[in-house]
């Protein structure tokens, strides 16, 4: 396994590369010394040499060298102090560096470059690859160098020229199907001849153990698969970036910011597809992966030999990205030569490397002295910039010290000098006296003017505010009488609820009632009608008995009737005539007895049913009774419940009268208070737009007043240079030398005159400006909707202190001209020098 370093270092336009190439062989794993597998290779760390032992096959040894060689018994640690270690503090110099790991299938690439992930805290394991060493290298150096710095990283997957996020966010899908296809992303030309990862994912850290996470997340994504040359093979390249901002003070106190960046890349294994199984997918895939790795090869080669050609495009020679993904498109024959070259299946590839090392080796020693010429560069700015520094310090100490014996001769020279220069000093001191005693007046006014503004609008404020507090009560007893109109209606409506509530419980109550007197009168009449039907049943029973029994007799009658009419009818032929009358008679007393007897049972049976009779109806009668006294109580119950709702109703109806009044009570209320905020709101607009334009009219007076008195000042000024030039053009006894003196000195004076009219013009400028805010913006009244207008900015002027004002300019103005004499200047009596001259606009500079 190779791993393969390129360090960048952009300055403005120059691009340093410089590569080392280390090889790296893993010990035999534990099922590879079971199977008795023999090493084909042997090191020599110190030659840094790797053997192919050919002799194996009966052939010569082909022995390779590199920048540095690991045998199988090296450390993790070990691999990274001197491989990686140096290229992290390059990075931390502000180098773009990347780390390659290529080779061979299962050859230990992932291995030496995450090896076991990485624990939060405490020491690294043992194993840990260059990823988390690199990680905690570098916060270990920007900790121990107190650095400010920022750092972020991003960590991509290029599978089958796809590239894929490995740190963007789960995708958070509706389907779950959708949640493992991973977002990819797009290599896109940056417009500037580089290129850039569209999508990428940045994720700014803090700490080693974040990174961590992040790698250990990333890399459980990667796509691996299980081949026969390696358990978990991965079959993607991975590279993992991280970009450091660290920001320097320089010797002379200058702040810089160093970017430097750091590419960790896992490339895929190259793989024999015979020797490593793979079939269809897994074939196809160890094609792309050989191709891509080929021409990275070749893209290497073409960077370390300095080829005119490097088989991707020229500007990418320099550029890291394209470097690292668009490369791994074209990469073909190189890699696999390489990677032939470490399976001892190329036997040419030798020459190759010797010559690419002494290249190598070559192109370091430049990269050293070109670094050691910047540095030299560097400290020349560095001192040259120092030199400039002291230059101007030196010059500005010098004029200042010229200026200073310039005033020590000028005053020597005034007072010296003729009456002209008493004259001049005089007018001077005059025009000094009058522009301070113009400045003093107007500062005066500023003064009266602040002060005014200040007493005003804490009267102002207080007006606001005691309309405010008068709002307030206002508001506040509305609301308080509102609550109480609320809380009556409320309690209005709980009496009314429960009311209601006692009205249904009655009327329930009542219905009860009704229902258990109409159950009872319903079990009553049943009853009755029960007892009824039993009577009825009975009688027809004895009816039926009584019918039964008179059939009965009747028909033992006629039978009895006909046996003596038989035997009477045979004595009647036996006797014939004697015995007739007897026999009549007989049969006469016989059917009387008879009767009688038919009689008396018919009584009987009449008396029993007239008794039957008697108990219907006193049955009947007991009935009536019972269910009348229901229907009375039915009554008296239905009238007591109709007097109960006509009471509840009447109630209800208070209730609900209270409740209206109520509601118009709170209507009429608001509808009073509204108006009332309404009219407190207009007539608030009113007063301030009075208010407003009054305050703007007597500004825009003093403002005129003080332009007036400002265009005097400059008159006056202007005057004075004006002597002062004349004095010192006619000075025929000054000499040359300081002749021009003076011409400086008076330029520097009109440069001072300049600046001063210059501040005085931004003064005049803010006092516009304040004065533009205060109309537009300090003054304006909010809105008539709200029901409250906004405080007034502290200082702003009441309407009150602006007549104040206006009262007192008049004054103010009098006393300043008859301090300045300035109706003198008005008339035109005193500097009748000046006249000859054309009036100047008052704030233009006077020297032009
Ligand atoms: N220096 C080492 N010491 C111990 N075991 C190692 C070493 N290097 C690699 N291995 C083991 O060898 C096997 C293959 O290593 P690894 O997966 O890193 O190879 P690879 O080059 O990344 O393969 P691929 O290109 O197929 O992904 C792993 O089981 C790993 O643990």
């Amino acid at each position: 396994m190779l791993l393969k370093t390129r360090s960048q270092l952009h300055i403005s336009t120059v691009s340093l590369i410089r590569f080392y190439d280390w090889c790296m062989v893993r010990p035999l794993s534990v099922e590879e010394q079971k199977a008795n597998v023999q090493s084909a290779v042997s090191c020599n760390d110190t030659k840094r040499e790797v053997t192919v032992l050919n002799s194996l096959f009966k052939q010569a040894d082909k022995t390779f060298t590199f920048d540095k060689v690991f045998g199988p018994k090296s450390q993790q640690r070990a691999i990274y102090d001197h491989a990686v270690a140096p290229i992290v503090d390059d990075v931390l110099e502000g180098y773009n560096c990347t780390v390659f790991a290529f080779g061979q299938t299962g050859t230990g690439k992932t291995y030496t470059m995450e090896g076991e992930m990485m624990q939060q805290v405490g020491e690294l394991p043992a194993s840990a690859g260059v990823m988390p060493r690199a990680v905690r290298h570098i916060f270990d150096i920007l900790k121990a160098q107190k650095a400010v710095y920022s750092m972020k990283v991003t960590f991509l997957e290029l599978y089958n020229e796809e590239i894929t996020d490995l740190l963007a966010s789960e995708d958070q899908s509706r389907f779950p199907e959708d949640r493992h296809k991973r977002p990819t992303i797009s290599l896109m030309e940056d417009g500037k001849g580089g290129s850039v990862i569209r999508g990428l994912e940045e994720i700014v850290v803090y700490s080693p153990g974040e990174i961590y996470s992040l790698l250990q997340h990333g890399s459980t994504r990667r796509r691996t698969a299980d081949t026969a040359l390696n358990m978990q093979s991965s079959r993607s390249h991975s590279v993992f970036s991280i970009y450091i901002h660290v920001k320097v003070t320089t010797t002379g106190n200058q702040e810089l910011m160093k970017y430097g960046r750091l590419n960790l890349v896992d490339l895929a294994g190259s793989e024999s597809i015979a020797r490593s199984g793979a079939k269809e997918v897994r074939a196809r895939e160890a094609g792309e992966l050989n191709k891509s790795l080929l021409t990275l090869g070749r893209v290497i080669t073409a960077l370390v030999e300095d080829s005119v050609h490097v088989p991707y495009r020229a500007n990418i020679s320099l550029k890291e990205k394209d470097f690292i993904i668009s490369n791994l498109l074209h990469a073909k024959n190189v890699i696999l030569e390489r990677a032939k070259v470490l399976c001892g299946t190329v036997e040419t590839a030798s020459g190759d490397i010797a010559h690419l090392q002494n290249k190598l080796g070559r192109q370091s020693k430049t990269e050293v002295e070109n670094k050691g010429l910047l540095f030299n560069f560097r400290s020349q700015i560095d001192q040259s910039l120092g030199l400039l520094h002291n230059t101007v310090v030196g010059s500005i100490r010098e004029q200042h010290q010229f200026m200073e014996s310039m005033t020590g001769q000028m005053n020597s020279y005034f007072s010296a000098k003729s009456e002209s220069a008493n004259h001049l000093k005089r007018r001077i001191a005059k025009a000094k006296d009058m522009y301070t005693s113009g400045v003093q007046c107007m500062n005066e006014l500023v003064n009266t003017l602040r002060q005014r503004s200040i007493t005003d609008s804490e009267q102002m404020k207080l007006n606001i505010s005691s309309q405010a507090i008068a709002v307030d009560n206002f508001i506040a007893v509305m609301v308080s009488e509102t609550e109480q109109v609320l809380t009556e209606v409320l309690r209005s409506t709980s009496e009314l609820k429960e009311l209601l509530a006692f009205s249904a419980e009655q009327q329930e109550l009542g219905l009860q009632k009704s229902l258990t007197s109409a159950q009872a009168m319903s079990k009553t009449s049943i009853d009755f009608f029960n007892d009824i039907s039993t009577h009825a049943s009975r009688l027809m029973k004895l009816m039926e008995q009584s019918q039964r029994g008179c059939s009965s007799r009747l028909a033992e009658f006629e039978k009895g009737f006909e046996e003596v009419a038989i035997r009477e009818e045979q004595a009647a032929v036996d006797k014939i005539a004697g015995i007739l009358a007897g026999l009549t008679a007989r049969k006469r007393t016989m059917v009387s007895e008879y009767v009688g007897q038919l009689n008396d049972k018919y009584s009987e049976e009449q008396e029993h049913l007239a008794l039957e009779m008697s108990s219907l109806q006193q049955v009947s009668d007991n009935g009536k009774k019972e269910a009348a006294s229901c229907a009375e109580k039915l009554k008296n119950q239905f009238l007591d419940d109709m007097s109960s709702h006509a009471n509840t109703k009447d109630k209800m109806g208070d209730v609900l009268q209270q409740c209206l009044k109520g509601s118009h009570h709170s209507v009429s209320y608001w509808s009073h208070m509204q108006s009332c905020l309404e009219h407190l709101n207009k007539s608030s607009v009113v007063e301030a737009n009075d208010f407003i334009q009054e305050g703007r009219n007597e500004n825009e007076s003093i403002i005129q007043e003080i332009q007036l008195r400002s265009s005097h000042n400059d008159a006056g000024f202007h005057a004075i240079t004006s002597d002062i030039l004349t004095a010192s053009e006619n000075s025929h006894l000054l000499d040359h030398e300081t002749r021009k003196r003076m011409e400086t000195l008076s330029t520097s004076f009109s440069n001072h005159l300049g600046l001063l009219t210059e501040k005085h013009n931004q003064g005049t400028e803010s006092i516009r400006t304040f004065t533009s805010n205060f109309m537009e913006k300090d003054y304006s009244v909010n809105s008539p909707v709200r029901h409250r207008p906004q405080e007034l900015l502290a200082g702003a002027y009441s309407f009150e202190s602006i007549e104040e004002l206006k009262a007192s300019v008049p004054d103010l103005v009098a006393k300043f001209k008859s301090k300045n004499k300035l109706d003198e200047v008005d008339k035109g009596k005193s500097y009748s020098d000046q006249t000859t001259r054309a009036p100047r606009s008052p704030l233009t500079p006077v020297n032009h």
